[in-house]
C-alpha cells in the first residue's frame, strides 16, 4: 500500500498572503485527514514563506496521521525544531537558502560522514528518516549506510519527462526502489507528482511506501474541491 501525504505549504502560501488566517492552515490539514490523506507533509523554510515555525507545532498537537516534516538538516533552527515536535518522520532535504523549490537530492556519496551525523539524533528520539535523493543506485546504496530509514526520490525529473516518452522516464525510479527495496530501505518519492502521472509512476516503481504531493493537489482541488481531490489521487495509488 501507498499512502498519500497532503503537502500543505500552498495552504500556508495563500494564507501569508493577505496576512491573517485564510484559509486555516490547522482546519485545512484535518480536513485532508478527514477527506482520506494517509499524512501531512510540511516543508518549513528558513525564511517562513509558508509553513511557519509556529505551525508546526500546532499541527503536531491536532494530526492523527503521518506527520512528515522537511527540511534542511544543516539549519540548526530545523533540527531543533523537527527534535521538539518529534514527527513521525523527517526528511533530509538539501536546499540551498535562495532556492524556490527543491531541485535535487543528496550526494549522499560525497556527505556520507556529514548526513551520518546529522541523522543520529532524529534517530536517537525514534523520528523515521528519509533522504531526499535522485533515482541512481549509487546514491541509494550510499542512503543505507547513513542510517537512513528511506529514501525519497526526487521526482520532477520523471514528471518533466513523461508526457513524451513515459517508459524512459520511469526506468531509473524503476530500478532505484527496487534497490532500495534489496537492501532494507523504504521508499517514499515526491516533487511534481500529479494526476497525470501518479498511476503510471505508481505502477511502476514498487515498492513505494509513500507519495508527499502538494502543488499539483492543492491546483486541482481549486476545481474539484479538496475532499474530491484527495479521494482522486488516492484512486491512482490502487
Ligand atoms: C522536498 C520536496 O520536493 C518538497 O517538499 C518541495 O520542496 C515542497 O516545497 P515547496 O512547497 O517550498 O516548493
Ligand atoms: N516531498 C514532496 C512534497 O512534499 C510535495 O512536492 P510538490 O507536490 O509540491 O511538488
Amino acid at each position: 500500500m501507498t499512502r498519500l501525504s497532503v503537502n500543505i505549504n500552498k495552504i500556508a502560501t495563500l494564507r501569508n498572503s493577505r496576512g491573517g488566517n485564510n484559509p486555516d492552515l490547522i482546519q485545512v490539514a484535518l480536513d485532508c485527514e478527514r477527506f482520506g490523506a494517509e499524512g501531512i507533509t510540511v516543508h518549513p523554510r528558513p525564511d517562513e514563506r509558508h509553513i511557519r515555525y509556529e505551525d508546526v507545532y500546532a499541527l503536531k498537537k491536532v494530526i492523527q496521521t503521518e506527520f512528515n516534516i522537511e527540511g534542511n538538516p544543516l539549519e540548526e533552527k530545523f533540527v531543533e525544531l523537527v527534535l521538539a515536535v518529534k514527527p513521525k518522520q523527517v526528511t533530509l532535504v538539501p536546499d540551498a537558502l535562495e532556492q524556490i523549490t527543491s531541485n535535487h537530492g543528496w550526494d549522499t556519496i560525497e556527505h556520507q560522514d556529514l548526513l551520518i551525523r546529522l541523522i543520529a539524533p532524529f534517530k536517537a528520539a525514534g523520528i523515521r528518516t528519509s533522504i531526499f535523493v535522485d533515482p541512481d543506485i549509487d546514491m541509494v546504496e550510499a542512503a543505507k549506510s547513513t542510517g537512513a530509514d528511506r529514501i525519497e526520490l526526487y521526482t520532477e525529473p520523471f514528471a518533466q519527462s513523461f508526457p513524451d516518452q513515459p517508459t524512459q522516464a520511469v526506468a531509473a525510479y524503476r530500478k532505484a526502489a527496487f534497490r532500495a527495496h534489496q537492501i532494507g530501505l523504504g521508499v517514499n518519492a515526491g516533487h511534481d507528482l500529479s494526476l497525470e502521472n501518479l498511476a503510471f509512476f505508481h505502477a511502476h516503481v514498487q515498492p513505494l511506501d509513500e507519495v508527499s504531493i502538494g502543488h499539483a493537489l492543492i491546483c486541482d482541488a481549486l476545481y474539484y474541491g479538496l475532499e474530491n481531490t484527495i479521494q482522486l489521487y488516492k484512486r491512482q495509488l490502487k
